[in-house]
């Protein structure tokens, strides 16, 4: 079929030809219009339009975007001046509040909330697991079929796998820094061991991480720096959704079988998944792959390859620096200046307790209510400092006073890091690390509890709970026995400077510790499992 010409078009319809003519020379104020309209629709006609909040959060997505980024990826920080200015409820982005009062959310987090469109982007090369399924009915049916592989009684029978690395963690902070004077790099260590020990938990093997002392293969580099596009991505989700349909685009996202990249990840986990298939899962030990391999759906099918690839990489990127960061905060505000006293506190309980040796056994330290506490506000005062928007259903709900309608698209976040902060709930002090606030009355602790953020809330709360309480538990003790811990200074010739950045999880290097070993080490240094008493 010949092509149409203009010459043709205009005799074979004038007016077509009369507006072709018409857009072909006025394309940029078309455009400009086309914006001016939609920021006039979306900053006043839209039904989020009576909360107040930036202007530019009113009319683009891109504003959400510039908070990611804002203070050197400190995004928390801004959110907490946009809320002093613009109150509890404002709104970040054209479809999205974000509130931080603690008590919106049992309203917001109800049984069948649905997550909105945030982190389920096909770009970031992952399905539907249990954290970015969208529907809570889909959510429902994905946890039913793994659930039991997080349950207490199931970590618990990995509980000896995660001393034999917490007693490595001890040797090699012994051997590389305590023995020899050098100042460790305790941030990257934390890091090292949350890592190893979600492999381990995960798939049956550590990533030997602790053993070699750095990040092998460059596994967690590759991720944390896939991270800011994926900030990107999930707050302008249009975009994401827009570079997937662009024919060959795919072949950039990240795929398993890359070597850098995210992608990285994901062959390391295909192939731990593929070597298992072949070894067969009998005899293994009861890790998560051996129950993501033996689940059954509703209709008594197994999991797909995909669908367990899907749940595993999910276990390496939410388990991991979400644990370490929390182990991190803990031991820094233990041994920084001015807690001398909590120190002593803590470590008069663990000396008193007559514990196993060399690792407590887990029923033995969940009984020291110091300890508790100090992990308790751990949890509280560093939550995550992102969110996970939720949508609105019927019949819409009310929100600091004002009512948001259900809609299509509009959705309310709420930060953990910022929640956390709440005087209403917390008191004055609410910045302040005081694990003594947890060890009030049953009454106050059941209140402090009612809105605790830090493992999420409702539903969908951290499914991984029992492996990190396990797991930070153990290694805390295990440190405050081992070693006195000093936080070094950076003019004390430190290698480099200490760097902190929410990049949707903590990333942070830097956090430097002069150790020197303590009486009783001895006990921790062969790696051995057997539990002598003490
Ligand atoms: C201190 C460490 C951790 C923190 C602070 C943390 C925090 C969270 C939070 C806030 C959520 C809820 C997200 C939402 O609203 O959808 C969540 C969900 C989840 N976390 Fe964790 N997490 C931690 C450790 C872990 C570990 C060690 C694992 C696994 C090994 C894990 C696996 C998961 C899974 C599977 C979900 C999705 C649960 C669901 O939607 O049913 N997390 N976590």
């Amino acid at each position: 079929m010949a092509l149409l010409s203009a010459e043709n078009l205009q005799k074979a319809s004038p007016y077509a030809f009369l507006a072709l003519n018409f857009v072909r020379a006025n394309w940029l104020y078309l455009l400009v219009g086309f914006y001016v309209v939609r920021a006039i629709r979306r900053r006043y006609f839209h039904p989020l339009s009576g909360f107040p909040g930036p202007f530019l959060g009113s009319i683009t997505s891109w504003y959400s975007v510039y908070v990611f980024f804002s203070k050197n990826y400190n995004m928390h920080l801004t959110e907490v001046e946009l809320h002093k200015k613009y109150g509890p409820v404002f709104r970040l982005k054209p479809d999205l509040l974000l509130c931080n009062d603690p008590k919106v959310l049992p309203k917001l987090f109800h049984k069948n909330a649905d997550k909105a469109a945030f982190i389920d982007i096909e770009i970031a090369g992952f399905g539907d697991s249990v954290l970015t399924a969208r529907s809570s009915a889909l959510h429902v049916r994905l946890k039913k079929r793994i659930a039991g592989a997080y349950s207490m009684t199931n970590i618990r029978r990995m509980e000896s796998d995660i001393d034999i690395l917490v007693l490595e963690l001890i040797k090699q902070l012994d051997t590389r820094f305590a023995t020899t004077g050098k100042a460790c790099d305790f941030a990257l260590w934390a890091q090292y061991f949350a890592y190893d020990v979600v492999a381990d938990v995960a798939f049956g093997k550590p990533l030997g991480f602790i053993e070699a002392g750095s990040d092998v293969g460059q596994l967690v580099e590759n991720f944390h720096r896939s991270l800011p596009a994926a900030g990107v991505m999930v707050r302008a989700h249009w975009l994401a959704d827009l570079l997937v349909k662009i024919p060959g685009f795919t072949y950039l996202m990240p795929k398993s079988g890359d070597t850098v990249g995210v992608g990285a990840l994901m062959t390391f986990r295909d192939k731990l998944i593929k070597e298992r298939i072949k070894e067969g899962n009998s005899g293994k030990k009861a890790d998560l792959l051996y129950h993501f391999l033996n689940a059954k759906n509703a209709d008594g099918t197994p999991m797909t390859f995909k669908e367990i690839g899907d749940e595993c990489y999910l276990i390496l990127v939410a388990g991991s620096d979400t644990t370490a960061a929390t182990i991190r905060y803990l031991i820094r505000n233990l041994i920084k200046p001015g807690n001398e006293a909590m120190l002593e506190k803590l470590h008069a309980e663990l000396s008193q307790a007559n514990l196993t040796r060399p690792v407590p056994s887990y029923d033995e330290l969940v009984k020291l209510p110091y300890l508790g506490a100090a992990l308790y506000e751990a949890m509280r005062l560093n939550g995550l400092g992102m969110f996970i928007p939720r949508a609105i259903s019927e019949p819409g709900l009310e929100v600091c006073g004002k009512f948001v309608p259900p809609g299509a698209g509009h959705a309310i976040a709420m930060t953990p890091w910022v929640v956390a902060r709440s005087k209403e709930v917390y008191g004055e002090d609410a910045e302040v690390f005081n694990p003594e606030r947890w060890l009030g009355s049953e009454e106050e602790k059941r209140n402090l509890l009612r809105y605790d953020f830090g493992w999420g809330y409702g539903n969908r709360t951290c499914l991984g709970k029992s492996i990190a309480m396990l797991e930070m538990t153990k290694v805390v003790a295990c440190l405050l026995l081992g070693f006195d811990m000093r936080l070094m200074k950076e003019d004390e010739g430190v290698e480099y400077p200490n760097q902190l950045k929410n990049l949707s999880v903590w990333v942070e290097k830097g956090m430097w510790v002069e150790l020197k070993r303590k009486e009783g080490i001895e006990s921790m240094m062969f790696g051995q499992t057997e539990k002598v008493k003490a």
